[in-house]
Formats: structure tokens, sequence, C-alpha cells
């Protein structure tokens, strides 16, 4: 099988990660970041701004030049923060080749519109098949080769399960899915919940009171993704169960570490990126459009904006009408 030419667009920790991952996998990888000295930091094969000590292999292409990056790449991966997709398609979209399979691997909804992240791409490229990689995977423990598995969700399954094919390692082990929806959601707010479980540690409210948080998060998740369209059974599996247990479950999450900063009332400033932080807001919006009862995600919207303490959100959670667990 001949390496697929394959474009990440991103030079944080994910990017970094997952082209190191690929390169694993025996693909050829260049890597476009903004930032000069990462793109040269990536050729080197380190990152030390966003994966400092770190050794990644050594023959990834890092540029900071678009044309070089996606001029005949066979599989684009955009890894920037959900906020900056928008940006950067507007940026770069006229330069990624027709019908090229394009890879969404941010995790969040775009605060201004609600919309999930291949609704955006879709907005800016017409031809390209769309697909969402998602699950559960810190930056660090893929890129030291750490063993790991994803999900590649596609509207073209056997194309989801081709581009699984060729992303996977024996170190990095990505199943396939026909559930873009589903996986996208799973990714995106779980994110929510990783705050919440860090406020919950933070706060000192217990392991019995994490423990039902999570689930009970769980069961929105569920819920907003069936109103979605989305199979339950997808929100079972890496993207949703899976990533819930990783990121509400350490302080390795950024997602969790901010919320345990807010439950300890330190300072948020300076922190690294929290992906829930922006998605918060507006999930809690979506899901009310959809008439799906979301409070767990409304209590962390509630705290975020600083219209509830944490205190005040727990009374108003604990004093909810008593109803059976399956409503
Ligand atoms: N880190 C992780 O463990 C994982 C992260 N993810 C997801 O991946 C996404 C990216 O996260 P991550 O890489 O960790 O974030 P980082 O903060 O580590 O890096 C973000 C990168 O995006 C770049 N960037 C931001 N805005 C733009 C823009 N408008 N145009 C071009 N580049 C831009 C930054 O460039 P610059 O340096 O120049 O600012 C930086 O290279 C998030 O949605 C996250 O949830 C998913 C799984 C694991
Ligand atoms: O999505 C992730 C792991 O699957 C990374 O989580 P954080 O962004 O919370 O660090």
């Amino acid at each position: 099988m001949n390496p697929w030419r394959i474009t990440v667009l991103g030079g944080g920790a994910w990017g970094t990660a997952l082209a190191a991952a690929l390169r694993r996998a025996s693909q050829q990888v260049t890597l476009w970041a903004r930032d000069t000295e990462t793109a040269k930091a990536i050729s080197i094969g380190e990152n030390p701004r966003y994966l400092p000590g770190i050794r990644l292999p050594g023959d990834i292409v890092g540029t900071t030049d678009s044309a070089h990056a996606l001029d005949g790449t066979d599989c684009v991966l955009i890894v920037v923060p959900a906020q900056s997709l928008r940006d950067t398609l507007d940026g770069l979209a006229f330069r990624i080749p027709p019908h090229v399979p394009v890879v969404l691997c941010a995790k969040g909804i775009e605060r201004s519109t609600g919309l999930l992240l291949s609704d955006v791409a879709r907005e800016h490229l017409q031809g390209n098949p769309l697909a969402a990689l998602s699950g559960p995977s810190f930056a660090t423990d893929v890129a030291r080769g750490l063993p790991t598995a994803v999900v590649v969700a596609g509207e073209d399954e056997s194309l989801a399960a081709l581009m699984a094919l060729r992303f996977s390692s024996e170190t990095f082990r990505c199943y396939s899915s026909d559930d873009l929806t589903g996986v996208e959601i799973g990714g995106a707010l779980k994110n929510v919940f990783a705050i919440a479980a860090g406020a919950v540690t933070g706060a000192n409210l217990g392991a019995s009171a994490q423990a039902a948080m999570v689930t009970r998060g769980f069961v929105e998740l569920r819920r907003i993704a069936a109103a979605f369209g989305a199979r339950p059974e997808t929100l079972m599996g890496l993207s949703g169960l899976g990533d819930l247990m990783l990121t509400c479950s350490t302080v390795q999450s950024r997602n969790f570490a901010y919320g345990l900063a807010l439950g300890r009332g330190e300072s948020l400033d300076n922190l690294p990126l929290a992906e829930g932080v922006a998605t918060a807001g507006i999930a809690a919006k979506v899901a009310a459009d959809h008439g799906v009862e979301a409070p767990i995600i409304s209590a962390v919207a509630q705290i975020l904006k600083r219209t509830v303490t944490i205190q005040e959100a727990v009374q108003q959670l604990m004093n909810r009408p008593l109803k059976t667990e399956s409503e």
C-alpha cells in the first residue's frame, strides 16, 4: 500500500500528536502551523511549546506555507480549536483539493451559531467528504506512542473504514463509524461534563456526587444526540462514554483542570485551552431549542457566566422534581 500524503492543519498539542501517530502508521505527513518557530521545530522532531520534552518522529515536514502543505494532498486533518475552525477555513479552504477527505479533529460546537463542526466545514467545502476523529486520547499519550483507541466517523462508511486503516498503527487503533453526528456530539459535550467533574472535585462535593453527575450527564448527552438524529449506541462508544471516563477522572484533562480551579475558587487566567468553556453556553441553548432537558449542561453554563455559584447550582439540581431514572 503506497503511503497517503496527509496534511495536518494546526501545530498545537493535538495536531502534533496526530502527525506523530500518522507518521508511525507509515503515512507521509506534512503539518501546517501558522507559527514559524513551531513549524521549524516539528521538522526536527519536537514541539517545545505544546509538547515539551516529547520526541516526535523526525520525518514530519513542518511548514507555514499552506500551498506547500496542501498541494497534492490525499487527506486533510483540521486540528485547530473549534472556535477557530471557521477562520481557518476562511483562509485555507480554497487550497484544499476538491474530493479530498477532510477530517475534523476539534471537539466543540460553534459558539456564535450552534453549528456542529461538520456543518461549519460544509459551508466552506462542497465536494469534500467529511469525517470526525474523536475518542479518549490525550495528546501527550498519543505523541509518546502510548496505546490509544479512537473512532473515525464519516458519512461515507467505506471511506471512514479506509481512513481508520490508514491511520492505525501498533499503538494507535482507529475504529470506524458512519455516525458522524453522534461522534461529533460525544466529543463536543464531554468537555462540558469534564468541567463539571473538575468543579465537583474542586468544591469537595465527594466521589458520590462525582459519579451521579457523570451518570446523569451521560443521560443528557444521549438525549441531545438522539434529538440530532444520532444513534444512542454511538454514545456508548469511544466518543461518548469512553471520553467521559477519561476526561471526567483526571486533572490531565484541561477541561477537568479548568473545572477544578473553578471549584477551588482559584484564578482561571492563563489556563490552557478548555473547549468546554466556549461550548457550555451554546450547548445549553441548542438543547433547549431541541426541547431536550439538560440541567447539568445548563448549570455549567450558568456557573461559567457567574449567574449562579457552584453551591446554588447543586441545590437547584438536587431539588428538581423526582422522576423515574429513565425519564
Ligand atoms: N490536546 C489534546 O489532548 C486533545 C485535543 N483535542 C481537540 O483538538 C483541538 C485542538 O486542541 P489542541 O491542539 O490541544 O490545542 P492547543 O491549544 O494545544 O493548540 C491549538 C493550535 O491551534 C492553532 N490555532 C488556533 N487558532 C488558529 C487559527 N485561527 N488559525 C490557525 N491556527 C490556529 C494554534 O496556533 P498558535 O500556536 O499559533 O496559537 C495552536 O497551534 C481542540 O478542539 C481539542 O478539544 C482532541 C483530543 C485530544
Ligand atoms: O479530548 C481530550 C481527550 O480525549 C482532551 O481533553 P482536554 O481538552 O480536556 O485535555
